[in-house]
């Protein structure tokens, strides 16, 4: 409340709120509510105040690590100006930590951090620093309940901490793939009024050692090669993509490998259906509702998929993609799979195999375009529950264990790139584990209190 103006006569009630921009932004933005009486202006904030306290979602206090290295190095500077001011303005309180180097997020999470202090993990940069905290929250959940993450079959616990990005790195592919912009202020305010999305983790092993988990993209060939080379660039900021890109283009590589998969049972979707994902989606939200029968049908069923429904493809493959979300982007606004769930329990692969440079370069242009990029004869894309991959041609004895028999020991190799971190294995097993991360963005609101004062 403002007590001025017209001698004392006036009293001027401020409410911020958040209003729908275009483009998927969201603003904050205030209106004022002029009053005479102050009796019944204190009874307007109290009526406000009550209703703010029964959104049980809204968080109150938020642990925040911000990457300042990430993309243009601006993580610091957008937190401080664009993001605090809103927090504060929402009576969050925060603990902010500034990363010192790589894994400093991951290791404080699994180790120190007091997580009972909050009700969400912030970060303020790219996919790695989000992958950092996915890593951090879910080990140490695991850690806590016991739970093996070398055992790939074993039912991992969730965490209870919502996490939310506010986009700061180079792609900010996950940011913009679920909330449709890498506006910092949209992120903010979607963290503020407490919108939670569901989001598949998937893992990857190798052998019976965990490697790492993933919620947008694992790809080898082409996307493993750009971001081997990339990393060497990173001085230059989101460019070394650019110039990384055009060097693996130009080299053209292919790689021998040989995969099977389990494919996706449900009929409901498939990878070409050209339907988009969004908040509400009835595919993941029939998904979690069958969530416990096939949880149940699960732990039945693993010992029979060992021999039953997997396929096996061998070839020359330039690329192997794997998306568990769109993993839109502003460079490619679609992404690598335009039709990808958030939280099907699938992911989408997809295989582009041997051809010419132009016909790469043509399946390339898709992404950028309206085009359909699996209309293409050398691209195949399946929607899979489980893939194993090993890197050169193999005499198939038993469809899940694909032991090389026949590998040339000249075929070239390229890496994996598993949400922007290089794996240190090209022979994998990759599973959608049955938890969903609570991710803070929903965009299903049209008009929310942010707070009154
Ligand atoms: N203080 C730090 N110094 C150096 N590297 C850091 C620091 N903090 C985090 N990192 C690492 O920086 C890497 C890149 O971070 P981030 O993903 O935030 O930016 P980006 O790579 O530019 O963006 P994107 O992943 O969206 O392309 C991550 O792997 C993260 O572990």
């Amino acid at each position: 409340i403002n007590e001025q103006s017209y001698n004392n006569l006036i009293w001027d009630l401020f409410i911020s709120y958040v209003l729908r921009a275009s483009k998927h932004q969201w603003r904050c933005t205030d209106v004022v509510f002029l009053c005479p009486d102050l009796t019944v202006c204190e009874q307007w904030i109290r009526a406000i105040s009550d209703q703010l306290s029964i959104l049980a979602n809204r968080p109150k206090s938020l642990l925040v690590y911000i990457n300042p290295f990430g993309g243009k190095r601006q993580g610091k500077w957008i937190y401080d100006q664009k993001v605090a001011p809103l927090f504060s303005k929402a009576c969050i309180s925060t603990d902010v930590i500034v990363t010192e180097q790589p894994n400093h997020a991951r290791n404080h999470l699994e180790t120190k951090a007091n997580l009972d202090k909050y009700d969400g993990v912030v970060c303020v940069g790219g996919d790695g620093i989000f992958s950092e905290i996915v890593h951090g929250l879910v080990t140490r959940t695991q850690d806590e309940n016991k739970v093996d993450l070398n055992d790939s079959e074993a039912q991992l616990m969730p965490s209870a901490l919502r996490i939310g990005i506010i986009p700061a790195g180079s792609t900010d592919c996950i940011c913009f793939s679920t909330v449709g912009t890498n506006d910092p202020v949209t992120s903010a305010l979607h963290i503020i009024v407490g919108d939670s999305q569901p989001m598949d983790v998937c893992s990857v092993h190798h052998n019976s050692s965990f490697l790492r988990f993933f919620v947008s993209l694992l790809g080898y060939g082409f996307y493993g090669d750009v971001l081997t080379d990339s990393e060497s660039k990173r001085w230059l900021g989101p460019t070394r993509y650019d110039l990384a890109g055009v060097k693996t283009f130009l080299n053209h590589n292919y790689y021998e490998g040989t995969i099977s998969f389990l494919p996706a049972e449900d009929n409901m979707s498939n990878p070409r259906d050209k339907l988009q994902c969004r908040s509400g989606c009835c595919v993941c939200q029939q998904r979690s509702s069958s969530k416990a029968r096939d949880m149940m049908e699960e732990k039945k069923k693993s010992v029979k998929d060992r021999r039953e429904g997997w396929t096996v493809l061998s070839g020359k493959f330039i690329a192997i993609n794997t998306a568990c979300i769109s993993c839109a982007c502003p460079r490619s606004p679609k992404g690598l799979s335009p039709s990808a769930h958030l939280a099907d329990g699938t992911m989408d692969l997809i295989l582009v195999r041997e051809c010419s440079r132009i016909d790469f370069l043509r399946h390339l242009l898709r992404h950028t375009n309206k085009d359909d990029q699996f209309d293409h004869q050398f691209v195949e894309v399946h929607r899979v529950k489980k893939f194993h991959f090993q890197p050169c041609r193999t005499e198939v004895s038993s469809l899940e264990d694909l032991t090389p028999s026949r590998c040339n020991s000249d075929s070239a190799h390229s890496s994996w790139t598993c949400d922007g971190e290089i794996l240190p294995h090209n022979a994998i097993q990759v599973r959608y584990r049955e938890i969903t991360l609570k991710y803070c963005h929903k965009s299903n609101l049209n008009l929310s209190l942010v707070l009154s004062q």
